[in-house]
């Protein structure tokens, strides 16, 4: 029986973009001066032709936009900042987590295996976010088996929550695959506002350029002021073209062009940013059918990939984000932020149990090293008291 009733978290504040089309585009090359439109013939066929109207045409309406508080762009100093001096583990960044606080806190006083040890364990699973389904499966587990005398102590029960919980999450542990022989892979990021999209992009980027992959990114978020400017820091960074349009260009036609642009150049891997939209702006969420639409009529398989980016930190409420999102533009694979300092982490066991979608990163920290393959043994180590010995490097 559940004995624990959370608090709803607040809704992320809306922000609604509009739907002007584009006028120019530019490709901004890795040193950050845009080209615009007209120098087409410096940058190829590529990128600049307008989308054709007939594929415009088949989009659909979306909601006028109020204006967005400008954000500030990132400064020079902080895209040239270095990357933090060794990697830090799971457990230095999870470590703040309600999750593991609460855990470790209960198991650091030596509890004896009891009913009452198992309902602080249920209270701590729904503190730190796992969700009432998710936490019923688990505990309801341990009891079975804590009745069936499968525990000597304490100690083997948190054993068991271990296993059930790794085993809860290895299913989705599913890294991105990239397959070379498409070319390019386009990966299209969703998800609300504010949730750490652009940054994962940046982060990605780097990643892909360390693997040696030819990469171009699209900045498909043209309503929130900063956000192109926060796009080209990370490809200045990285020496990645960034593909661009005006604010309040069209995002679908950014796409298009972007994607043409990547055909053109023989480009690897293409991510496409879009705008931060709330689930429950059903104009926006159209908006993301309308840029997979348009893009497939380039290449009928694109976007290879629907990452969508979930903040750790919100809680439920990132269940029926899913949902709306995957309802719109059918979501393929996750990255979880920020599960690093305030983070629940708990999110992760819900979402996962619910939709069973690929995890593919987490993001345990700003820095582009602290974007990681999802891995189901280190996350739950990470989250556990140490006590159980198991390993937490990497
Ligand atoms: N601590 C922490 N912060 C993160 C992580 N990922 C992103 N952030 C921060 O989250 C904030 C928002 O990130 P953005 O990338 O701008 O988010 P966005 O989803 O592109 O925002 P919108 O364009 O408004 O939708 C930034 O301050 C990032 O540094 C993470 O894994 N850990």
């Amino acid at each position: 029986m559940l004995n624990f009733f959370r608090r709803k978290k607040p809704e992320v504040p809306p922000a609604a973009p509009n739907d002007s089309r584009a006028t120019e585009a530019a490709i901004l090359p890795p040193d950050g001066n845009a080209m615009a439109a007209d120098a087409s013939a410096a940058a190829g066929p590529l990128a600049t032709e307008p989308v054709p109207a007939e594929f415009i045409a088949a989009a659909m309406e979306v909601e006028p936009a109020p204006a967005l508080e400008p954000e500030p762009v990132p400064t020079a100093e902080a895209a040239d900042e270095p990357a933090a001096p060794g990697r830090k583990g799971w457990r230095d960044r999870l470590r703040g987590s309600a999750f593991a606080r609460s855990l470790s806190g209960l198991f650091s006083r030596n509890p004896r295996l009891d009913d009452d040890l198992l309902d602080e364990i249920e209270t701590a699973l729904l503190t730190a976010d796992v969700g009432v389904t998710a936490t019923t499966f688990l505990v309801g587990d341990l009891r079975k088996r804590m009745k069936a005398r499968e525990f000597t102590d304490a100690n083997a029960l948190l054993a068991a929550l271990r296993g059930d919980l790794v085993a809860m999450l290895r299913p989705v542990a599913q890294p991105l695959q990239i397959d070379r022989g498409t070319k390019p892979f386009v990966l299209l990021t969703v998800g609300v506002n504010g949730v750490g999209k652009t940054t994962t992009i940046g982060k990605l980027a780097r990643r892909f350029k360390d693997e040696g992959r030819p990469l171009m990114l699209a900045a498909g978020d043209t309503f929130r002021a900063a956000a192109i400017a926060q796009l080209q820091a990370w490809g200045d960074r990285n020496g990645v073209p960034v593909i661009a349009q005006g604010q309040n260009a069209d995002a679908a036609s950014v796409a298009f062009d972007a994607l043409q642009a990547a055909q053109a150049r023989g480009t690897e891997v293409l991510i496409a940013d879009t705008a931060g939209r709330l689930h429950t702006q059903q104009g926006l969420m159209a908006e993301l059918g309308k840029i997979k639409r348009v893009i497939q009529k380039l290449d009928v398989n694109a976007p290879h990939e629907v990452l969508m980016v979930i903040d750790g930190t919100t809680g439920q409420n990132a269940l029926s984000q899913l949902r709306q999102f995957h309802a719109a533009v059918g979501v393929t694979g996750l990255v979880v932020t920020k599960l690093d300092g305030t983070a629940k982490g708990g999110v992760v066991f819900a979402l996962a149990r619910e939709f069973g979608i690929p995890i593919r990163f987490a993001g345990i920290g700003e820095r582009p090293e602290d974007l990681r393959v999802f891995d189901a043994d280190a996350f739950v180590d990470a989250l556990l008291p140490e006590a159980l010995g198991t390993s937490t490097s990497n």
